[in-house]
């Protein structure tokens, strides 16, 4: 039964709860059915467990902004704590209160000390991307956007890159795309209490390899002689009696910062290019601005984004119909709270639906399809809906945006002025169906790469 007030929702089964009215493969068109019946705010049991699902710019807005304390927890309880105990150690899944706040601030100084807002991490985005261009060129460009945005990362989580053979980065970045195709299953989303054998053997499978990279992050990244983290952060603090960092806390974070600065920077661009392939107007219009502003000068800078209306149109359209983290994070309230009217008990789980503000009706001039003119106004200049909200809103919101902004442009921008993408003439008719799970991913895809003349 639900609570008083609580908001509404189809009928439940014993112990399955709703799981039977959400898909295996992808959920998100039931959550969508779901909410075109019940409306922005509506309810589900995921086997025994509670769940209200939040839909469009208001109720997101009004529960993670405007209540943002009530609304900044994280579950503690889905299968993937029963499995992975460390995983709450981190930042990403880690509970509101002291422990997350402190590593929450740390992760913003290790970006901002490493260069974020400074040229050193231009020139570490700029520089890895000449291994990409060098795949490009030997057309082995296969995972070069995981390889690239894992290795921008790395080097300022462990102070060095990867050859893109490297048999263990190639396994850490297999198993994280692995990983973030289970990690937010209908199945994965119920309670450990509910079925634990299930998703105990469903998730070792999985997070055995998890297992051997942890190994490895206290190995490569907690090795005192190449990671900066440690011989910057953490023995200082490691006197402090008050701090709650310990080495295998940060090897947790390091997993944590390196999978967030992985699958979801290299998944927009993935659905990105797909959609400059087979838009090749758009392509050539953004070639005709980068060429324009660059002239003369040997590379991009992030700066350069400022003359650069059109293209950074077309960058955050891609993020828009790229949706790459579609629920968001889970959250959960930390204490009694209300939204739209309805009441939330503590320790109810909330899942933020991005997917539905990134295409809410009203909000955009082209909900559906790939429309760079969402984010340019009558005089063709860029401008930003409130309803662009794919890093998320709140305090929990996605801390590497400025690091994911700053790649994003940097690589859409090198890569469009030196090379032409070309959907392949055999290659039939794109598909553009995502493949679901905690980041969207298209379909793998061939693409014709020519090098274009400098201009
Ligand atoms: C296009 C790229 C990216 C997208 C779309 C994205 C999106 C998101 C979203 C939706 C969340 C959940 C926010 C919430 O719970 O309300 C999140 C959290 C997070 N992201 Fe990102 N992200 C991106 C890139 C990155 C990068 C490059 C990093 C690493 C530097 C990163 C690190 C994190 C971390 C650590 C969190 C957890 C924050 C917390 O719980 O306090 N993300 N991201």
């Amino acid at each position: 039964r639900r609570p008083k007030n609580f908001p509404p929702g189809p009928i439940t089964l014993p112990l399955l709860g709703n799981l039977h009215n959400l898909s295996l493969d992808n959920p998100l068109q039931d959550f969508e059915r779901l909410r075109l019946k019940y409306g922005n705010i509506y309810s589900l049991y995921l086997g025994s467990k509670p769940m209200v699902m939040l839909c469009g710019v208001q109720a997101i807005k009004e529960a993670l902004v405007n209540k943002a304390v009530e609304f900044a927890g994280r579950p503690q309880d889905m299968y993937l704590h029963l499995i992975y105990i460390a995983i709450s150690l981190g930042v990403i899944l880690a509970d509101y209160g002291p422990r997350w706040k402190e590593h929450r601030r740390f992760a913003l100084m290790t970006l901002r000390n490493f260069g974020l807002g400074k040229q050193s991490m231009e020139e570490r985005i700029l520089a890895e991307l000449q291994h990409t261009s060098a795949d490009l060129e030997s057309s082995i460009g296969k995972l070069m956007f995981h390889n690239a945005s894992s290795n921008i990362i790395c080097q300022v989580l462990f102070g060095m890159r990867f050859d893109y053979n490297d048999w263990t980065m190639k396994e850490i970045v297999r198993c994280f795309t692995e990983n973030a195709k289970l990690a937010n299953g209908p199945w994965a989303m119920v309670t450990a209490d509910t079925f634990s054998s299930v998703f105990r053997l469903q998730s070792c499978l999985s997070l055995a390899g998890e297992g051997c990279f942890a190994t490895t992050y206290r190995s490569v990244g907690c090795n005192g002689k190449v990671n900066p983290l440690v011989h910057i952060y953490l023995l200082p603090r490691s006197n402090d009696p008050d701090s709650t960092f310990s080495e295998d806390l940060l090897s947790m974070y390091s997993l944590d910062l390196h999978f967030a600065g992985t699958d979801t920077t290299s998944n927009t661009l993935l659905t990105g290019f797909l959609y400059l392939m087979t838009n090749p107007d758009i392509q050539e219009r953004c070639q005709a601005e980068i060429d324009r502003v660059l002239e003369g000068k040997d590379k991009a800078c992030f700066e350069d984004r400022h003359n650069m209306p059109y293209v950074q149109a077309v960058i955050h359209e891609m993020q828009r119909i790229a949706n790459t983290v579609p629920l968001s994070v889970f959250h959960n309230t930390t204490k009694d709270t209300e939204v739209m009217g309805y009441t939330i008990p503590k320790g109810t789980m909330v899942i933020p639906n991005l997917s539905s503000v990134l295409s809410e009706e009203g909000q955009w001039k082209f909900p559906r399809g790939f429309h760079p003119e969402n984010f340019l106004n009558d005089q063709g200049e860029f401008v930003k809906p409130e309803a662009f909200m794919p890093f998320s809103a709140g305090p929990r919101m996605c801390l590497g945006e400025g690091l994911a902004r700053m790649e994003l442009f940097l690589i859409t921008v090198t890569l469009l002025r030196k090379f032409k993408f070309i959907w392949p003439e055999d290659a039939g008719e794109p598909d553009y169906t995502p493949v679901y799970g905690v980041t969207l991913t298209p379909k793998p895809y061939f693409m014709k790469v020519q090098l274009r003349e400098m201009h």
